[in-house]
């Protein structure tokens, strides 16, 4: 029989293990997920459709915004037109295809309509094909939730109430924004900047201090 790993696993006597955070389960992995110049299909042009593109083309991604003329949102049609080069529109309902054409050069696929049944048929073939999917409006076919987000330059806060309360989450990311210094941008740019000098000056030993020297 195969040794117990758990075997192999060193005793540190001398370490406190109640100073290590606490596990919480049930909450989400939030992460900042790099997409820019990746794929993103947009299905929808409705009012949630205008605030995901917020969110895509803040990230810089390249989005494949699918849904017929006739339901655009006006901010929708707005981006549309000013982010041209950005956004490759499809002007007419979500097809199979528009998934299955080239799958692996599609990083997630957004629905936000109004259509439950098509939602669910995006979302089942998302899943066959590995894509990570969100469905506004449906937690259960959700890969991951949206969240409410203060943006401030380099600066981005994330809430999520991971499902119970999403006006709630808007209301908390209004009371940290309010918190925040003024000028916080401004000193994060700074920051970065001294950062980028001191990998210059001494590459390979920023690590561990550089805040300090920031200080
Ligand atoms: C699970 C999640 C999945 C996801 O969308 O990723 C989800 C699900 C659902 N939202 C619903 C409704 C509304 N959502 C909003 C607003 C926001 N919703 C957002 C996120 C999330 N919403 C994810 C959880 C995040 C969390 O828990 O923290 C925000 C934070 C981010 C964003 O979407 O960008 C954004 C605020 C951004 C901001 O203002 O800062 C409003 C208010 C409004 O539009 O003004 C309403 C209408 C009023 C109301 O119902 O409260 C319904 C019921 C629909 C119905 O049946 O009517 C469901 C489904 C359900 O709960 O079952
Ligand atoms: N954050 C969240 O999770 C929230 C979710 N919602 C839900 O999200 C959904 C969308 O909301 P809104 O944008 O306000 O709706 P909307 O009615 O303004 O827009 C729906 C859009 O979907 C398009 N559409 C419908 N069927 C389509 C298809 N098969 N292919 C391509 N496009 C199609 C329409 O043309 C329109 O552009 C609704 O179900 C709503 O209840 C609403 C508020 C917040």
């Amino acid at each position: 029989m195969a040794e117990d790993p758990l075997a192999l696993v060193p005793d540190f006597p001398d370490e406190d293990p109640s100073t290590y955070p606490p596990i919480q389960p049930g909450g989400s992995l939030i992460l900042a997920w790099q997409v820019r110049n990746k794929r993103v299909v947009l299905v929808g042009g409705g009012n949630v459709a205008a605030t995901r593109l917020v969110h895509l083309l803040s990230a810089s991604a390249s989005i494949t915004l699918i849904a017929p003329p006739s339901g655009l949102h006006p901010e929708t049609a707005y981006r549309l037109k000013t982010h041209a080069s950005q956004i490759t529109y499809i002007p007419r309902n979500f097809q199979p295809t528009d998934l299955t054409t080239s799958p692996s050069t599609i990083s997630l696929v957004l629905t936000a309509i109004d259509d439950p049944v098509a939602s669910t048929e995006i979302y089942t073939l998302s899943k066959q094909l590995g894509l990570p999917v969100n469905v506004a409006d449906v937690p259960p076919e959700c890969d991951f939730y949206f969240g409410s987000v203060h943006r401030d330059g380099p600066l981005q806060v994330m809430v999520s109430t991971n499902g119970n309360g999403p006006k709630l989450a808007a209301m908390i990311r209004r009371r940290i924004a309010d918190s925040l210094p003024r000028d916080i941008s401004t000193a994060i740019v700074r920051v970065g900047e001294l950062r980028g000098k001191l990998r210059k000056l001494a590459p390979g030993k920023e690590e561990g201090g550089e805040e300090d020297g920031v200080d």
